[in-house]
Protein backbone atom coordinates (compact mmCIF):
# COMPACT_ATOMS: atom_id res chain seq x y z
CA UNK A 1 0.00 0.00 0.00
CA UNK A 2 1.69 3.57 -0.94
CA UNK A 3 0.58 6.88 -0.94
CA UNK A 4 0.36 9.40 -3.42
CA UNK A 5 0.80 12.82 -3.14
CA UNK A 6 -1.75 14.81 -2.95
CA UNK A 7 -2.75 17.64 -6.08
CA UNK A 8 -6.03 19.63 -6.18
CA UNK A 9 -7.19 19.26 -9.76
CA UNK A 10 -8.19 16.30 -11.51
CA UNK A 11 -10.68 13.79 -11.35
CA UNK A 12 -10.77 11.13 -8.17
CA UNK A 13 -12.48 7.86 -8.22
CA UNK A 14 -12.56 4.63 -6.11
CA UNK A 15 -14.37 0.83 -6.79
CA UNK A 16 -14.29 -1.55 -3.79
CA UNK A 17 -12.77 -5.05 -3.89
CA UNK A 18 -15.03 -8.33 -2.96
CA UNK A 19 -15.47 -11.52 -1.11
CA UNK A 20 -16.78 -14.34 -2.97
CA UNK A 21 -18.91 -16.59 -0.41
CA UNK A 22 -20.16 -19.10 -2.84
CA UNK A 23 -19.11 -20.16 -6.80
CA UNK A 24 -15.60 -18.83 -7.66
CA UNK A 25 -13.94 -20.89 -10.81
CA UNK A 26 -17.78 -22.79 -10.95
CA UNK A 27 -18.65 -19.25 -11.95
CA UNK A 28 -16.38 -19.30 -15.18
CA UNK A 29 -18.36 -22.56 -16.10
CA UNK A 30 -22.00 -20.15 -16.20
CA UNK A 31 -22.82 -21.54 -12.62
CA UNK A 32 -24.62 -18.78 -9.77
CA UNK A 33 -22.12 -17.30 -7.46
CA UNK A 34 -22.77 -15.40 -4.52
CA UNK A 35 -20.64 -12.06 -3.76
CA UNK A 36 -20.33 -8.86 -1.70
CA UNK A 37 -18.38 -5.82 -1.80
CA UNK A 38 -15.95 -4.98 0.87
CA UNK A 39 -14.69 -1.65 2.72
CA UNK A 40 -11.46 -2.01 1.05
CA UNK A 41 -11.09 0.21 -2.13
CA UNK A 42 -8.99 1.00 -4.88
CA UNK A 43 -8.39 4.91 -5.60
CA UNK A 44 -7.68 6.64 -9.40
CA UNK A 45 -6.63 10.12 -9.67
CA UNK A 46 -6.77 11.53 -13.27
CA UNK A 47 -4.60 14.85 -13.75
CA UNK A 48 -3.98 17.12 -16.57
CA UNK A 49 -0.64 17.77 -17.70
CA UNK A 50 0.65 20.54 -20.40
CA UNK A 51 4.01 17.66 -20.87
CA UNK A 52 2.30 16.23 -24.11
CA UNK A 53 2.78 12.89 -22.40
CA UNK A 54 1.41 9.88 -20.16
CA UNK A 55 2.36 8.99 -16.99
CA UNK A 56 0.87 5.76 -15.56
CA UNK A 57 2.19 5.57 -11.68
CA UNK A 58 1.62 2.57 -9.83
CA UNK A 59 3.25 2.32 -6.84
CA UNK A 60 1.15 -0.18 -5.09
CA UNK A 61 2.56 -3.03 -7.85
CA UNK A 62 5.83 -1.03 -8.70
CA UNK A 63 5.17 0.81 -11.85
CA UNK A 64 5.97 4.03 -13.11
CA UNK A 65 5.93 4.90 -16.63
CA UNK A 66 5.68 7.56 -18.83
CA UNK A 67 5.20 7.43 -22.86
CA UNK A 68 5.19 10.65 -25.43
CA UNK A 69 1.97 11.36 -26.75
CA UNK A 70 3.86 11.35 -30.35
CA UNK A 71 4.83 7.66 -29.78
CA UNK A 72 1.69 6.37 -28.56
CA UNK A 73 0.21 8.28 -32.08
CA UNK A 74 2.86 6.97 -33.78
CA UNK A 75 2.84 3.37 -33.03
CA UNK A 76 -1.01 3.18 -32.94
CA UNK A 77 -3.78 3.58 -35.43
CA UNK A 78 -6.76 5.08 -33.22
CA UNK A 79 -9.19 5.07 -32.33
CA UNK A 80 -9.31 0.99 -31.29
CA UNK A 81 -12.80 1.37 -31.11
CA UNK A 82 -16.01 3.19 -30.32
CA UNK A 83 -15.89 3.67 -26.63
CA UNK A 84 -19.42 3.32 -25.98
CA UNK A 85 -19.29 -0.12 -27.57
CA UNK A 86 -16.76 -1.81 -25.55
CA UNK A 87 -15.17 -4.69 -27.52
CA UNK A 88 -11.51 -6.93 -26.30
CA UNK A 89 -8.85 -6.47 -27.90
CA UNK A 90 -7.77 -8.57 -31.02
CA UNK A 91 -5.05 -10.71 -30.64
CA UNK A 92 -2.75 -9.22 -32.67
CA UNK A 93 -3.56 -5.28 -31.06
CA UNK A 94 -3.11 -6.94 -27.65
CA UNK A 95 0.47 -8.22 -28.77
CA UNK A 96 0.81 -4.86 -30.60
CA UNK A 97 0.15 -3.22 -27.01
CA UNK A 98 2.39 -5.23 -25.11
CA UNK A 99 5.57 -5.08 -27.75
CA UNK A 100 5.23 -1.17 -27.12
CA UNK A 101 4.89 -1.51 -23.21
CA UNK A 102 7.84 -4.03 -23.56
CA UNK A 103 6.39 -6.90 -22.58
CA UNK A 104 6.64 -10.70 -23.52
CA UNK A 105 4.23 -11.82 -25.76
CA UNK A 106 3.34 -14.93 -23.41
CA UNK A 107 4.24 -13.01 -20.08
CA UNK A 108 2.98 -14.63 -16.84
CA UNK A 109 3.76 -11.70 -15.09
CA UNK A 110 0.06 -10.46 -14.21
CA UNK A 111 1.86 -6.85 -12.77
CA UNK A 112 2.73 -6.65 -16.66
CA UNK A 113 -0.66 -7.09 -17.67
CA UNK A 114 -1.82 -3.63 -15.01
CA UNK A 115 0.12 -1.77 -18.10
CA UNK A 116 -1.11 -3.59 -20.93
CA UNK A 117 -4.72 -2.98 -19.36
CA UNK A 118 -3.88 0.68 -19.11
CA UNK A 119 -3.05 1.34 -22.31
CA UNK A 120 -5.99 -0.78 -23.94
CA UNK A 121 -8.47 0.87 -21.98
CA UNK A 122 -7.10 4.49 -22.48
CA UNK A 123 -6.48 4.51 -25.83
CA UNK A 124 -9.54 2.75 -26.30
CA UNK A 125 -12.00 5.27 -24.04
CA UNK A 126 -9.66 8.97 -24.07
CA UNK A 127 -7.70 9.07 -27.91
CA UNK A 128 -9.83 10.31 -30.85
CA UNK A 129 -7.86 10.24 -34.36
CA UNK A 130 -6.46 13.26 -33.98
CA UNK A 131 -5.60 13.69 -29.67
CA UNK A 132 -4.56 11.54 -27.16
CA UNK A 133 -5.27 14.01 -23.57
CA UNK A 134 -1.39 14.81 -21.47
CA UNK A 135 -2.70 12.85 -18.53
CA UNK A 136 -1.33 11.84 -15.22
CA UNK A 137 -2.75 8.94 -13.92
CA UNK A 138 -2.13 7.71 -10.37
CA UNK A 139 -3.51 4.44 -8.58
CA UNK A 140 -3.32 3.40 -5.27
CA UNK A 141 -5.15 0.87 -2.96
CA UNK A 142 -6.17 -1.03 0.38
CA UNK A 143 -6.13 -3.94 -1.10
CA UNK A 144 -4.22 -6.57 -0.96
CA UNK A 145 -3.11 -6.73 -5.07
CA UNK A 146 -3.67 -10.90 -6.34
CA UNK A 147 -4.94 -12.35 -2.55
CA UNK A 148 -8.30 -12.85 -4.08
CA UNK A 149 -10.58 -10.13 -2.93
CA UNK A 150 -10.75 -8.29 -6.39
CA UNK A 151 -8.30 -5.99 -6.46
CA UNK A 152 -7.69 -6.59 -10.21
CA UNK A 153 -11.39 -5.75 -10.76
CA UNK A 154 -11.29 -2.76 -8.60
CA UNK A 155 -8.31 -1.31 -10.89
CA UNK A 156 -10.19 -1.81 -13.92
CA UNK A 157 -13.31 -0.30 -12.79
CA UNK A 158 -11.61 2.76 -11.59
CA UNK A 159 -9.68 2.80 -14.72
CA UNK A 160 -13.02 2.32 -16.73
CA UNK A 161 -15.21 5.19 -14.65
CA UNK A 162 -12.44 7.92 -14.39
CA UNK A 163 -11.55 7.56 -18.08
CA UNK A 164 -14.98 7.28 -19.47
CA UNK A 165 -16.10 10.55 -17.15
CA UNK A 166 -12.82 12.57 -17.97
CA UNK A 167 -13.83 12.17 -21.59
CA UNK A 168 -17.44 12.88 -20.79
CA UNK A 169 -18.59 9.93 -22.40
CA UNK A 170 -20.61 9.28 -18.66
CA UNK A 171 -22.96 12.07 -17.62
CA UNK A 172 -22.10 14.24 -14.89
CA UNK A 173 -21.91 12.36 -11.44
CA UNK A 174 -24.70 12.66 -9.13
CA UNK A 175 -24.09 13.41 -5.87
CA UNK A 176 -24.85 11.04 -2.96
CA UNK A 177 -27.05 12.63 -0.28
CA UNK A 178 -25.25 14.88 1.32
CA UNK A 179 -21.68 13.28 0.70
CA UNK A 180 -18.93 14.06 -1.07
CA UNK A 181 -19.24 11.13 -3.15
CA UNK A 182 -21.22 11.06 -6.63
CA UNK A 183 -22.53 7.86 -8.67
CA UNK A 184 -23.91 7.25 -12.37
CA UNK A 185 -27.02 6.72 -14.20
CA UNK A 186 -27.91 3.10 -14.40
CA UNK A 187 -27.18 3.47 -17.98
CA UNK A 188 -23.21 5.20 -17.42
CA UNK A 189 -23.07 2.57 -14.61
CA UNK A 190 -23.52 -0.54 -17.69
CA UNK A 191 -20.91 1.05 -19.78
CA UNK A 192 -18.39 1.70 -16.70
CA UNK A 193 -19.10 -1.97 -16.19
CA UNK A 194 -18.61 -3.16 -19.68
CA UNK A 195 -15.33 -1.40 -19.77
CA UNK A 196 -14.16 -2.97 -16.13
CA UNK A 197 -14.65 -6.41 -17.97
CA UNK A 198 -12.99 -5.52 -20.84
CA UNK A 199 -9.75 -4.76 -18.43
CA UNK A 200 -10.17 -8.04 -16.52
CA UNK A 201 -10.41 -9.77 -19.31
CA UNK A 202 -6.63 -8.09 -20.39
CA UNK A 203 -5.24 -9.45 -16.62
CA UNK A 204 -7.25 -12.70 -16.30
CA UNK A 205 -8.17 -13.80 -19.90
CA UNK A 206 -11.01 -15.66 -19.22
CA UNK A 207 -13.27 -13.66 -16.44
CA UNK A 208 -16.90 -14.73 -15.52
CA UNK A 209 -17.58 -10.92 -15.04
CA UNK A 210 -18.57 -11.48 -11.55
CA UNK A 211 -15.35 -9.19 -9.36
CA UNK A 212 -15.76 -6.18 -12.01
CA UNK A 213 -19.64 -6.49 -11.36
CA UNK A 214 -19.34 -6.05 -7.70
CA UNK A 215 -16.47 -3.54 -7.60
CA UNK A 216 -19.16 -1.33 -9.77
CA UNK A 217 -22.46 -2.42 -8.41
CA UNK A 218 -21.47 -2.68 -5.18
CA UNK A 219 -23.43 -4.45 -2.73
CA UNK A 220 -24.34 -8.46 -2.74
CA UNK A 221 -24.76 -10.19 -5.84
CA UNK A 222 -26.05 -13.41 -7.05
CA UNK A 223 -24.00 -13.26 -10.33
CA UNK A 224 -24.74 -16.41 -13.50
CA UNK A 225 -23.40 -16.03 -16.94
CA UNK A 226 -23.93 -12.36 -16.81
CA UNK A 227 -27.09 -12.01 -15.32
CA UNK A 228 -26.78 -9.92 -12.03
CA UNK A 229 -29.54 -9.52 -9.23
CA UNK A 230 -29.26 -7.89 -6.19
CA UNK A 231 -29.36 -9.95 -3.24
CA UNK A 232 -30.93 -6.60 -1.17
CA UNK A 233 -31.24 -8.56 2.39
CA UNK A 234 -28.16 -10.32 3.41
CA UNK A 235 -28.16 -11.36 6.70
CA UNK A 236 -25.54 -9.26 8.87
CA UNK A 237 -22.59 -11.58 8.95
CA UNK A 238 -19.71 -11.75 10.80
CA UNK A 239 -16.62 -12.54 8.97
CA UNK A 240 -12.68 -12.55 9.38
CA UNK A 241 -10.33 -12.07 6.81
CA UNK A 242 -7.69 -13.86 6.54
CA UNK A 243 -4.30 -13.18 4.15
CA UNK A 244 -2.01 -16.02 4.18
CA UNK A 245 0.53 -13.80 1.40
CA UNK A 246 1.10 -16.79 -0.52
CA UNK A 247 1.22 -14.82 -4.18
CA UNK A 248 -0.57 -16.35 -6.54
CA UNK A 249 -2.26 -14.89 -9.91
CA UNK A 250 -6.02 -15.58 -10.73
CA UNK A 251 -4.85 -16.10 -14.50
CA UNK A 252 -2.98 -19.22 -13.89
CA UNK A 253 -4.96 -20.57 -11.05
CA UNK A 254 -8.56 -20.08 -13.80
CA UNK A 255 -6.46 -21.77 -16.80
CA UNK A 256 -5.16 -24.66 -14.16
CA UNK A 257 -8.98 -25.29 -13.55
CA UNK A 258 -9.76 -25.67 -17.25
CA UNK A 259 -6.98 -28.09 -17.64
CA UNK A 260 -8.41 -30.01 -14.69
CA UNK A 261 -11.86 -29.58 -16.48
CA UNK A 262 -11.03 -30.80 -19.86
CA UNK A 263 -8.61 -33.85 -18.47
CA UNK A 264 -11.65 -35.14 -16.13
CA UNK A 265 -14.64 -33.07 -17.36
CA UNK A 266 -17.09 -36.19 -16.46
CA UNK A 267 -15.45 -35.86 -12.28
CA UNK A 268 -15.16 -32.17 -12.32
CA UNK A 269 -18.46 -30.92 -14.39
CA UNK A 270 -20.58 -32.44 -11.12
CA UNK A 271 -18.14 -30.76 -8.84
CA UNK A 272 -18.65 -27.46 -10.60
CA UNK A 273 -22.59 -28.39 -10.20
CA UNK A 274 -22.38 -28.90 -6.26
CA UNK A 275 -21.10 -25.92 -5.99
CA UNK A 276 -23.92 -24.14 -7.36
CA UNK A 277 -26.10 -25.78 -5.28
CA UNK A 278 -24.35 -24.57 -2.83
CA UNK A 279 -24.86 -21.35 -3.92
CA UNK A 280 -28.56 -21.98 -4.36
CA UNK A 281 -28.87 -23.38 -0.79
CA UNK A 282 -26.94 -20.70 0.42
CA UNK A 283 -29.36 -17.62 -0.87
CA UNK A 284 -32.20 -19.43 0.22
CA UNK A 285 -31.34 -19.71 3.91
CA UNK A 286 -30.66 -16.09 3.42
CA UNK A 287 -33.81 -15.84 2.52
CA UNK A 288 -35.27 -17.31 5.74
CA UNK A 289 -32.92 -15.99 7.64
CA UNK A 290 -34.51 -12.87 6.61
CA UNK A 291 -38.13 -13.74 7.00
CA UNK A 292 -38.04 -14.84 10.47
CA UNK A 293 -35.39 -14.87 12.85
CA UNK A 294 -32.16 -16.32 12.53
CA UNK A 295 -31.47 -19.60 14.32
CA UNK A 296 -28.69 -21.97 15.27
CA UNK A 297 -29.55 -24.34 12.65
CA UNK A 298 -29.22 -21.45 9.85
CA UNK A 299 -25.99 -21.09 10.99
CA UNK A 300 -24.64 -24.27 10.82
CA UNK A 301 -25.85 -24.95 7.29
CA UNK A 302 -24.12 -22.00 7.09
CA UNK A 303 -20.95 -23.49 8.45
CA UNK A 304 -21.45 -26.88 6.86
CA UNK A 305 -22.02 -25.03 2.97
CA UNK A 306 -18.32 -23.75 3.94
CA UNK A 307 -16.73 -26.56 4.78
CA UNK A 308 -18.23 -28.50 1.90
CA UNK A 309 -17.28 -25.62 -0.65
CA UNK A 310 -13.87 -25.82 0.77
CA UNK A 311 -13.71 -29.45 -0.15
CA UNK A 312 -14.58 -29.39 -3.71
CA UNK A 313 -12.13 -26.28 -4.22
CA UNK A 314 -9.51 -28.32 -2.78
CA UNK A 315 -10.67 -30.88 -5.80
CA UNK A 316 -10.51 -28.67 -8.52
CA UNK A 317 -7.05 -27.99 -7.27
CA UNK A 318 -7.05 -24.57 -5.82
CA UNK A 319 -6.16 -24.50 -2.44
CA UNK A 320 -2.67 -24.30 -0.83
CA UNK A 321 -1.04 -25.58 2.59
CA UNK A 322 -1.64 -22.22 3.82
CA UNK A 323 -5.34 -22.18 3.03
CA UNK A 324 -5.73 -25.64 4.10
CA UNK A 325 -3.57 -23.94 7.80
CA UNK A 326 -6.25 -21.59 7.91
CA UNK A 327 -9.36 -24.07 7.87
CA UNK A 328 -7.55 -26.33 10.49
CA UNK A 329 -6.67 -23.68 12.91
CA UNK A 330 -10.05 -22.58 12.66
CA UNK A 331 -11.75 -25.99 12.74
CA UNK A 332 -9.84 -26.61 15.75
CA UNK A 333 -11.57 -23.57 17.53
CA UNK A 334 -15.34 -24.49 15.95
CA UNK A 335 -15.19 -22.22 13.27
CA UNK A 336 -15.46 -23.08 9.41
CA UNK A 337 -13.41 -21.05 6.26
CA UNK A 338 -13.11 -21.69 3.09
CA UNK A 339 -10.69 -19.62 0.16
CA UNK A 340 -12.11 -16.88 -1.62
CA UNK A 341 -11.18 -15.82 -4.93
CA UNK A 342 -9.35 -17.78 -6.89
CA UNK A 343 -7.09 -19.27 -4.06
CA UNK A 344 -3.90 -20.99 -4.64
CA UNK A 345 -2.44 -18.41 -1.84
CA UNK A 346 -4.34 -15.37 -1.19
CA UNK A 347 -7.48 -14.79 1.41
CA UNK A 348 -9.98 -17.48 3.34
CA UNK A 349 -12.54 -15.95 5.41
CA UNK A 350 -14.01 -17.46 8.16
CA UNK A 351 -18.08 -17.36 9.11
CA UNK A 352 -18.58 -16.05 12.97
CA UNK A 353 -21.69 -17.20 14.67
CA UNK A 354 -23.44 -15.18 16.85
CA UNK A 355 -22.44 -16.02 20.34
CA UNK A 356 -18.92 -16.78 19.11
CA UNK A 357 -16.76 -16.29 22.58
CA UNK A 358 -14.35 -13.38 21.68
CA UNK A 359 -11.54 -15.34 23.06
CA UNK A 360 -12.39 -17.90 20.54
CA UNK A 361 -11.66 -15.19 17.66
CA UNK A 362 -8.74 -13.74 20.12
CA UNK A 363 -7.09 -17.26 19.99
CA UNK A 364 -7.63 -17.40 16.07
CA UNK A 365 -6.35 -14.27 15.65
CA UNK A 366 -3.18 -15.04 17.86
CA UNK A 367 -2.54 -18.68 16.02
CA UNK A 368 -2.51 -16.96 12.72
CA UNK A 369 -0.36 -13.77 13.37
CA UNK A 370 2.40 -16.26 14.83
CA UNK A 371 2.14 -18.53 11.04
CA UNK A 372 2.68 -14.99 9.48
CA UNK A 373 -1.10 -14.48 8.03
CA UNK A 374 -2.96 -10.96 8.26
CA UNK A 375 -5.96 -11.39 9.91
CA UNK A 376 -9.28 -8.62 10.26
CA UNK A 377 -12.98 -8.53 10.67
CA UNK A 378 -14.75 -6.73 7.76
CA UNK A 379 -18.38 -5.82 7.09
CA UNK A 380 -19.70 -6.74 3.08
CA UNK A 381 -21.51 -4.64 1.04
CA UNK A 382 -21.37 -1.04 0.64
CA UNK A 383 -21.26 1.15 -2.46
CA UNK A 384 -19.69 0.35 -6.10
CA UNK A 385 -17.87 2.88 -7.52
CA UNK A 386 -17.90 6.44 -6.65
CA UNK A 387 -16.44 10.05 -7.80
CA UNK A 388 -14.89 11.78 -5.33
CA UNK A 389 -16.15 15.19 -5.31
CA UNK A 390 -14.06 18.74 -4.91
CA UNK A 391 -16.89 20.66 -3.36
CA UNK A 392 -14.75 23.49 -1.54
CA UNK A 393 -11.91 23.05 -4.61
CA UNK A 394 -10.31 20.88 -2.72
CA UNK A 395 -10.83 17.19 -2.57
CA UNK A 396 -11.76 15.49 0.37
CA UNK A 397 -8.88 13.49 -0.31
CA UNK A 398 -9.14 9.94 1.03
CA UNK A 399 -6.51 8.15 3.30
CA UNK A 400 -4.27 6.98 0.35
CA UNK A 401 -3.92 10.72 -0.76
CA UNK A 402 -2.32 12.33 1.53
CA UNK A 403 -2.23 16.12 1.97
CA UNK A 404 1.58 15.88 3.08
N1 LIG B 1 -3.48 -1.10 -6.95
C1 LIG B 1 -3.10 -1.65 -8.10
N2 LIG B 1 -2.20 -1.04 -8.88
C2 LIG B 1 -1.83 -1.59 -10.05
N3 LIG B 1 -2.28 -2.79 -10.52
C3 LIG B 1 -3.18 -3.43 -9.80
C4 LIG B 1 -3.62 -2.91 -8.55
N4 LIG B 1 -4.50 -3.80 -8.04
C5 LIG B 1 -4.58 -4.82 -8.93
N5 LIG B 1 -3.79 -4.62 -9.99
C6 LIG B 1 -3.63 -5.54 -11.15
O1 LIG B 1 -4.34 -6.74 -10.85
C7 LIG B 1 -3.42 -7.87 -10.73
C8 LIG B 1 -3.90 -8.82 -9.66
O2 LIG B 1 -5.07 -9.42 -10.13
P1 LIG B 1 -5.50 -10.89 -9.78
O3 LIG B 1 -4.41 -11.87 -10.08
O4 LIG B 1 -6.81 -11.10 -10.43
O5 LIG B 1 -5.70 -10.87 -8.19
P2 LIG B 1 -6.89 -10.22 -7.31
O6 LIG B 1 -7.87 -9.62 -8.26
O7 LIG B 1 -7.43 -11.36 -6.56
O8 LIG B 1 -6.24 -9.24 -6.40
C9 LIG B 1 -2.09 -7.21 -10.44
O9 LIG B 1 -1.01 -8.06 -10.78
C10 LIG B 1 -2.18 -5.97 -11.32
O10 LIG B 1 -2.01 -6.32 -12.69
C1 LIG C 1 -11.75 -17.54 -9.77
C2 LIG C 1 -12.75 -16.45 -10.13
O1 LIG C 1 -14.07 -17.02 -9.99
C3 LIG C 1 -12.66 -15.26 -9.17
C4 LIG C 1 -11.30 -14.61 -9.15
O2 LIG C 1 -11.24 -13.58 -8.18
P1 LIG C 1 -9.85 -12.91 -7.77
O3 LIG C 1 -9.24 -12.34 -9.01
O4 LIG C 1 -8.98 -13.97 -7.19
O5 LIG C 1 -10.20 -11.84 -6.78
C5 LIG C 1 -12.53 -16.03 -11.58
C6 LIG C 1 -13.67 -15.24 -12.18
O6 LIG C 1 -14.83 -15.36 -11.73
O7 LIG C 1 -13.42 -14.51 -13.14
MG1 LIG D 1 -8.71 -10.52 -9.96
Amino acid sequence: MSQIPPSDDGIVVSAPGKVILHGEHAVVYGKRALAASLNLRTFLRITSNSSHQVSLRLPDIGVSVTWSLGELQETFTLPFCDPMNPVPPSADLLAQVKKFAGIESDTVNTKQLAVVTFLYLFLSISATHKNIPSLTIEVASNLPTGAGLGSSAAFSTCLASSLLQHRRLTSVALQVDKSNTATWSDKDIKLINQWAFIGEKVIHGNPSGIDNSVSTYGGALNFQAGNITPIDRVPQLRILLLNTKVPRSTKFMVAGVKDRYNKYPEIIGPVLDSIEGISQCCERIFTEMDKGTPTQEHYDTLKDLIDINQNHLRTLGVSHPALERVCHVTQSHGLYSKLTGAGGGGCAFTLVPPGTCEDVIGNIRQELKELGYDCWETTMGGPGVLQHLSLDGTFPIPALFPRN
